[in-house]
């Protein structure tokens, strides 16, 4: 058979740029379709917007603390049409370098318009036919919206017009306590407006408690009122809405933001027709991201799995490396890290605590260090936070940490992680003073304190100073 092309992707965000950017550079013939704005849900309504609103609301909670180190700011004033702007130019910014002529420079042909899978190796698009020997979607998510008595005729927000809002809310409800109703509930209340975040569970339920509480702790105390229950009914018009809960609480706000999870994009553009697998929450892949169909991968949002934009890139140039080579290429989640931006940030990577202790009982230890021993965090009067390392043995699972920036300090237990370093190199390394990061190394080195101080090494010591006092 005649293909137009080696591979076409479908989906213009992280997953599908990094694939089909991977390949061409390689010298492959790519097609890269694109429905909807190159970049996808990250540039366009998740990781930037985000991002960039929480910059905003950091800045006015700053000046709102009073005095601090003997300096006292003028009280913020949100102007929100400057916030809306400073959101707008930060995608402004970023957008060329997930543009069609970016992506155009690196050798793909790039089409924006809807695709059809039409076969195995076959893709409609724009009146034209492409065909290829290989397929990736990465078609991504949308919001989950849940089916919430009344929410069919009450006006909602969700990430994809929430930074669009002309006005600020006055009263913003959040349902859903997981990592995008916790971020946005810091940062709109920073801002001046107030929030309610309705949560069933334990917010932010994936990462370690004890880390997630201090940012519990954190925006209760900057007055962000959590309600623990489920959001049952919703009725109101725009500015005055209602919700009701399975726990009987009552609230009224004047905005409304769903943020209840993800659902993959998996219908509408051919996958019913080949009668491709499906999991729970998505497209069903193997760890090579194959799909169930010969030839076709599935990758980022669209897939069951974790949803992370540098997931998205991974499985994007794992995928591009499979294509390219015709060598497999596996995902391992071992070191897989993930923060929230909240402040103080959670990090993590690998096992938390409690995953941990689920598999491995009593055979894992955990080290804590806490922030409130970390002299630049004390000359910042940042204290506030932890880092935990999971360990079995002296090799590291996982590590937790909340506090000033907490998402930077996961590098070295990457490398722990993966074999690539161990706790002792990281134990012994030499760390500028004063940084935050002297925390790992003394996490690290923590773990091998009862080693190193240990009664062999003792007894070693006590040999040679002897020998040297008698021979001296
Ligand atoms: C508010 C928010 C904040 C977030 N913050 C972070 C963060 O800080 N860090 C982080 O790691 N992750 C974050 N995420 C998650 C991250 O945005 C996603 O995991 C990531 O963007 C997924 O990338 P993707 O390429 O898989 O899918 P997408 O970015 O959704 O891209 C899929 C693309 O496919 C296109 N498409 C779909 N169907 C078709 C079709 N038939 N034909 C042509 N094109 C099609 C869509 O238009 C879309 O552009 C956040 C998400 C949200 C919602
Ligand atoms: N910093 C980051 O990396 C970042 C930031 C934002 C979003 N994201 C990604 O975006 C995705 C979606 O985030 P999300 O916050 O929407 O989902 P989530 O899965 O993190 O949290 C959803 C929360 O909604 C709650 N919930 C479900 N039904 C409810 C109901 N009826 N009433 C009240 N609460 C209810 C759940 O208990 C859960 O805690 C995640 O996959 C995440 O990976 C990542």
């Amino acid at each position: 058979m005649k293909f137009t092309h080696d591979v076409i992707v479908i989906g213009g965000g992280a997953a599908g740029l990094t694939a089909a950017g991977g390949c061409a550079l390689f010298g492959l013939k790519v097609a890269l379709i694109e429905g909807n704005k190159m970049g996808g849900e990250c540039l366009n309504n998740g990781c930037v917007p985000s991002k960039a609103l929480i910059t905003a609301a950091k800045r006015a909670q700053e000046a709102r603390e009073e005095k601090r180190y003997g300096v006292q700011l003028a009280a913020p004033t949100v102007h929100w049409s400057g916030v809306h702007k400073h959101i707008h130019d930060a995608i402004a910014h970023i957008e060329p370098h997930d543009s069609k002529e970016t992506f155009e420079e690196m050798g793909c042909e790039v089409i924006l318009d809807r695709a059809m899978i039409t076969g195995r190796q076959s893709v409609e698009v724009g009146g034209r036919t492409l065909t290829a020997p290989r397929i990736v979607i990465a078609t991504g998510s949308e919001p989950f919206v849940p089916p919430i008595e009344g929410l069919d005729s009450t006006p909602y927000l969700t990430n994809e017009n929430l930074f669009d809002l002309n006005e600020q809310p006055g009263h913003l409800v959040i349902i859903g306590g997981g990592v995008i109703g916790m971020e946005m509930a810091q940062s709109f209340r920073r801002l001046g407006s107030e929030v309610t975040v309705i949560e069933p569970g334990a917010p932010m339920g994936r990462d370690d408690r004890e880390s997630v509480q201090v940012v519990i702790d954190t925006m209760t105390d900057e007055g962000v009122r959590f309600v623990k229950g489920k959001a049952q009914r919703v009725s109101g018009t725009a500015g005055n809405i209602t919700v009701s809960t399975d726990s009987d609480e009552t609230i009224t706000g004047t905005h409304l933001l769903i943020a209840v999870g993800r659902k993959a994009r998996v219908s509408g553009y051919g996958l019913e027709a080949l009668d491709m697998e499906l999991a729970k929450n998505g497209i069903k892949v193997d760890d090579r991201r194959r799909t169930s169909v010969k030839g076709i991968y599935a990758i980022g949002d669209c897939r069951d799995g974790p949803r992370l934009t540098h997931v998205s890139g991974y499985e994007g140039s794992n995928v591009a490396l499979e294509i390219v080579t015709g060598l497999p290429t596996k995902v391992d989640w071992k070191a897989l890290p993930w923060c929230t931006y909240t402040e103080p940030e959670v990090a993590q990577i690998g096992m938390t605590e409690s995953d941990a202790r689920k598999q491995f009982g009593d055979k894992i230890t955990v080290v804590k260090e806490a922030f409130a021993d970390n002299e630049r965090a004390i000359a910042e009067d940042a204290t506030k936070g932890h880092l935990k390392v999971v360990l079995k043995g002296k090799k590291v699972l996982g590590a937790s940490i909340v506090g000033k920036n907490a998402g930077e300090l996961l590098l070295p237990f990457t490398q722990t992680i993966t074999g690539k370093s161990s706790t002792f190199a990281l134990g012994s390394a030499i760390i500028s003073y004063p940084t935050r990061s002297e925390i790992s190394k003394a996490a690290a080195f923590a773990a091998w304190e009862p080693t190193v101080f240990g009664s062999l090494p003792k007894k070693y010591a006590a040999f040679v100073a002897k020998m040297r006092r008698t021979f001296n």
